[in-house]
């Protein structure tokens, strides 16, 4: 009984839909925009103009409209934006849109959070719509963002908005497992939403993958799919792509360069920058802070905004994913009061996927690469983007930046800048960030890299962390390409070394150790005994939330005057940044000093005050008064001789240990590598730790040797010191017997 029904319920709908479909294809040829008109300048139509086919048989104008129901969008289209509560279209929506739905190839600019995703995802689920695209027709569309997170954020859009189409859609990102049941599946998918690498993948290793009959190309973030990184994965897709075709490409930050847009083929585009005569290049409820942080001061700096931030949802970038583990490990092990979570490159898909969502759910602090740059719009809104490393250039700012403020929220965002990176101050200004620059508070600050001295000590992990993280941002700092910003030589290497809690600056070969230290303030680091560490972490959790650095109301008067350092009343420079801002590791009375330019080898020793000893001071301690001056010289030379030898039996047991700790660590990752983990790939080079697509980490590869030779160096300053002798086969209960011993031995 009811097949028949439904049969012809299936006729009537398909005659219906005919009928929508030629009506919507005579209203957008009737009057379209003209070519080369921004439709944001005509007037927009008022809420209770007629709309669609009108009484003498002709069609309402939509070019200018702003508002969905305005457009000529199919009933499933409009039906589902209305569900969404999307009822008045945005600026570039409001532009683009007419452009878009007459065929036309576009280039759209507009500001972070402005609303671009539906200005691409309704043009594409239209243009399918009215060439009635169904499973057999294949794939029509090919939407391409340049991490996976982004990738997933708008295939999400895409349901949402597309819930009463019928189309078919998939989600091609790398790091998924199930590649194969994509392959199968692949070519009845109407809508690809995918990250350059896996689409290429598929195009490279799917039997008869066919996207010859495409209609649409949608590149988001363009100018980063645009970009050197992934200028080979894209012209293999280009070329495999059909010429007749739609592109569309969209970003905050567009590419003019003639030679990106010629190897998209674009036929006549329609330039389309909405927010152009914006006094503004960033979303106006966005405010902006700039401070001047010494490296040696970032994560004190960032330890104490955080404490002081404790109900916020807060967004810190770093430079990479070594960075992002350290701190986020150090931080975690020091209890700040608020859930702490780390989101980089180097994680396993689902692990990636589920910090995004928790972060968009609950109230804490993220710490990322560059991954979670651009496009993403964290559910409930971000209080505050902090930069904790500068930026590669202002367009990567304004795509950090605008993770929060977006879409009529307000949101604010810090970025320090060492004193040698002031020039980025003046490429924002000129490029209409409205920043407002500030001096931290110094009596606010919380320093938190005595305590990361005692957790290394501690966590010898931890310690192997910290190096990484240190030869990391080095070299990513050596690798910017804008050097008027970006100068290693200039970089306070020692006082950087020691702020991350590491007893001995770790050698930087990639630099052929040509870096010189500048004038080293603090020749000696400071070691807290391990328990008064503890008692300093709870005392660091227990401070009181009302000493804040970051306090909002400073920035309120003049947050959208351009920060100019000439004429601020904030002058700076840099000679005059060193004396506003002291060094922050102050030597405190009940701290202990070791030399870190002791001889290799030596071993610290330590009177009842806990004061570190020369050897001599040592052997004049069993003597008394003037005596001690007259040593006998036999007596000297017999003791260097006992010195000695005692080291020596240190240096071998340090060796053995160490040996043993590597073997362990390559026994480890074998095992892993063929558990085929691809999480924490630790010898991996991350440095710019930015991409989420395995493109990206083959691109990557060719780095890994020479990064593999850094984490050598890190090892090799691990055991600095130690003689190199032959190794003994002592079981792991041993080792850590004689670890623990070696270190009591130490500290006593
Ligand atoms: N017309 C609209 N009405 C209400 N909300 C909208 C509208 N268009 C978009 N939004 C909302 O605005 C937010 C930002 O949109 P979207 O992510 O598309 O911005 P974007 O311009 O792509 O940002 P980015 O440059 O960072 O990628 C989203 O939460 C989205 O749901």
């Amino acid at each position: 009984m009811k097949r028949p029904k439904s049969k012809e319920f299936r006729k009537q709908q398909r005659v219906s839909e005919q009928e929508e479909i030629d009506l919507l294809n005579s209203w957008i040829q009737f009057q379209p925009p003209d070519s080369g008109s921004n439709p944001m300048s005509l007037p927009p139509l008022t809420k209770s103009s007629p709309v669609g086919r009108l009484q003498d048989n002709t069609y309402s104008r939509y070019a200018g409209a702003s508002r969905f129901e305005q457009f000529p969008l199919s009933k499933k289209t409009k039906d589902a934006l209305r569900q969404a509560k999307f009822v008045v279209t945005t600026d570039i929506q409001r532009a683009a849109l007419p452009h878009a739905l007459c065929g036309r190839d576009i280039l759209g600019a507009a500001k972070t959070g402005s609303g671009k995703t539906l200005a691409f995802i309704i043009p594409v689920l239209e243009k399918l719509y009215r060439e009635r695209w169904g499973p057999e027709d294949g794939v029509g569309s090919i939407i391409i963002s340049p991490t996976r997170e982004l990738a997933g954020q708008i295939f999400d859009v895409l349901k949402d908005v597309g819930k009463h189409h019928n189309f078919s859609a998939g989600l091609l990102i790398g790091g998924r497992k199930d590649v194969e049941m994509e392959k199968e599946r692949v070519n009845e998918l109407n809508i690809l939403i995918c990250t350059p690498g896996r689409l290429l993948q598929h195009m490279d290793e799917t039997p008869n993958f066919d996207c010859s009959q495409m209609q649409v190309l949608v590149l988001d973030e363009a100018d980063s799919i645009l970009d050197s990184g992934f200028k080979k994965e894209l012209n293999a897709i280009i070329s495999q792509l059909p010429k007749r075709r739609q592109t569309l490409l969209f970003s905050a930050t567009q590419t003019k360069s003639i030679q990106d847009l010629a190897r998209l083929s674009l036929k006549d585009p329609e330039y389309l920058s909405v927010h152009e005569e914006s006094v503004t290049a960033t979303p106006s409820l966005l405010k902006q802070i700039v401070m001047v942080v010494p490296l040696e001061q970032k994560l004190d700096m960032l330890w104490s905004f955080i404490k002081s931030h404790l109900q916020s949802k807060i967004l810190v970038f770093l430079s990479s994913c070594k960075q992002v583990k350290f701190v986020f490990e150090a931080f975690k092990k020091l209890h700040p009061g608020i859930p702490l979570k780390c989101l980089h490159g180097r994680m396993k898909q689902e692990r990636r996927m589920a910090i995004y969502s928790e972060f968009c759910e609950k109230r804490s602090v993220l710490f990322s690469t560059d991954v979670a740059a651009r496009g993403l719009d964290f559910n409930k809104a971000v209080d505050w983007v902090v930069q904790v490393d500068c930026p590669e250039n202002v367009a990567s700012y304004i795509h950090r930046v605008g993770r929060t403020a977006r879409y009529k929220s307000d949101g604010k965002s810090v970025l320090f800048l060492l004193p040698s990176e002031m020039q980025m101050l003046e490429k924002l200004k000129a490029a209409k960030v409205p920043v407002h620059f500030t001096k931290p508070r110094q009596e606010r600050l919380q320093p938190v890299s005595t305590l990361l001295a005692s957790l290394l000590v501690k966590y010898p992990d931890l310690q192997h962390r910290a190096q990484r993280a240190f030869i990391t941002y080095m070299r990513s700092i050596h690798l910017q390409k804008d050097k008027d910003i970006f100068d290693v030589m200039k970089l306070p290497v020692n006082e950087y070394s020691a702020s991350l809690g590491l007893p001995m600056t770790p050698k930087i070969r990639f630099l052929n150790q040509k870096i010189k230290s500048k004038v080293v303030s603090t020749k000696s680091i400071l070691v807290e005994p391990e328990d008064s560490s503890k008692k300093n972490v709870l005392e660091v959790s227990r401070n009181k939330i009302d000493t804040d650095p970051f306090k909002d109301e400073e920035i309120e008067n003049d947050l959208f005057q351009l920060a100019d350092p000439a004429t601020n009343e904030d002058k700076v420079k840099s000679s005059e940044i060193e004396e506003i801002i002291p060094g922050t590791r102050v030597l405190k009375k009940k701290k202990l000093k070791i030399n870190v330019h002791r001889p290799v080898g030596t071993r610290v020793v330590f009177d009842d005050e806990g004061n570190t000893l020369p050897p001599l001071a040592r052997i004049a301690d069993t003597q008394s008064g003037k005596e001690a001056l007259l040593l006998d010289p036999e007596q000297k030379a017999e003791y260097y001789k006992r010195m000695r030898d005692d080291l020596k039996k240190a240096d071998k047991e340090d060796k053995i240990i160490e040996r043993q700790r590597l073997r362990e660590k390559r026994i480890k990752q074998k095992m892993k590598w063929k558990a085929g983990n691809d999480e924490e790939e630790e010898d991996q080079d991350d440095n710019s730790g930015s991409e989420g697509d395995e493109t990206v980490k083959r691109r990557h590869k060719k780095n890994k040797v020479y990064f593999d030779s850094d984490s050598d160096e890190g090892e090799r300053n691990e055991i600095a010191g130690n003689a190199r002798t032959s190794s003994g086969a002592a079981t792991l209960e041993e080792q850590e017997a004689l670890a623990l011993k070696l270190l009591n031995s130490m500290h006593s």
